[in-house]
């Protein structure tokens, strides 16, 4: 059963989406989306695990320009969930859109991250890989039952280097206060970019209420981020939804209320590729609202078939800000 998509949102994506890729954006939550997936290196080398998806017929293609993610078409999923590399956790299933958070946040091996917004630990997962053994990713979860599945799955992906804390994280900073070198705030959002018109209860609990709900919870998250972070560490916000109000709006505050403390940053994302080619700048305004010029440095990625609606913001931070509250 198709269920179409909310009229006022659909009339605010005509505004947000570039001309000339509306109806692309439109015709993409109709459609069942390829299934990304990532090996988990802490417990498998990638070559030996793809070589038994291989073996097991599994339809797979890399992904150019993101290292790591593959994708299996939609009528491969049943394929790749029967597969041995699933059953024994060596494949992490994530949209790709999704893996390209922790990739444009880039920590180093042995940095101290802090995931502030990190069940079900998708992108915790791929933090401690990248971190290596010399670093720890803190991982916090304030939704009970969903920290547990956060644990469950960290202690899956043989992740011995993630602390899970379970907790509100609009508060953690001050246990930490500026010590971490990167922070992801991959935030809770109203989900716009994973609505699909054969499931209905992606869009059931849309509203311009849920929005505002959700970018007053943002505001508070980022905030936070912030002021866990280092000076001279790098900050990523990230959602899977459209509403500026979450997105540019929510950057735009941090940068008016902490000045030259804070600066957006390129966010990295691959210039060329596939990704490339479903990237588009963030909003310098929105509906009679100007935002900084420095949001055009934040990027949009366009859903389709492999990806879904996703959206970075890459921030710099300059000076300490723990005064400045
Ligand atoms: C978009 S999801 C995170 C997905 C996760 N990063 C991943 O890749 O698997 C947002 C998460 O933030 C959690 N959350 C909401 N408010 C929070 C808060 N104040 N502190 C910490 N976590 C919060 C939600 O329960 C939800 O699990």
């Amino acid at each position: 059963m198709l269920v179409p998509l909310p009229d006022p949102f659909v009339d605010r994506l005509r505004e947000i989406v570039p001309e000339g890729r509306f109806e692309a954006v439109l015709a993409s939550f109709e459609e069942p989306p390829a299934t990304g997936f990532h090996v988990n290196t802490m417990l498998r080398d990638e070559d030996e695990v793809l070589s038994v998806l291989e073996d097991e017929d599994v339809p797979m293609a890399a992904v150019e320009g993101v290292p790591g993610a593959y994708v299996v078409p939609a009528d491969g999923r049943p394929a790749l969930l029967a597969s041995r590399p699933y059953a024994d956790g060596h494949i992490y299933i994530q949209n790709v859109s999704s893996q390209l958070a922790p990739i444009a946040l880039a920590p180093r091996v042995g940095d101290r991250v802090l995931d502030l917004c990190a069940a079900p630990g998708s992108k915790t997962g791929q933090l401690s890989m990248m971190v290596g053994k010399e670093g720890e990713v803190t991982a916090v979860e304030k939704a009970r039952p969903r920290f547990y599945k956060l644990k469950a799955n960290v202690y899956r992906q043989g992740a011995t280097n993630v602390l899970p804390w379970m907790g509100n994280g609009a508060v953690y900073w001050r246990r930490e206060p500026e010590s971490f070198d990167r922070v992801l705030v991959d935030a809770p959002c109203s989900t716009e970019g994973r609505f699909r018109t054969h499931e209905p209860e992606t869009t059931e609990y849309w509203s311009p209420r849920k929005i505002r709900e959700m970018r007053s919870k943002q505001v508070k998250l980022l905030w936070a981020g912030i002021q866990a972070l280092k000076p001279g560490g790098t900050l990523l916000y990230s959602t899977c939804t459209f509403a500026p109000e979450e997105n540019e709006a929510v950057v735009a505050k941090m940068l008016n209320t902490f000045g030259d403390k804070i600066e957006i940053v390129d966010a990295g994302l691959p210039t060329s590729g596939p990704v490339a080619e479903q990237v588009t700048a963030g909003l310098t305004s929105w509906q009679g609202r100007d935002f900084p010029q420095a949001l055009e440095l934040t990027r949009r990625v366009l859903p389709n078939d492999v990806f879904e609606g996703f959206y970075v913001a890459k921030i710099a931070k300059r000076g300490s800000t723990v005064d400045s509250k």
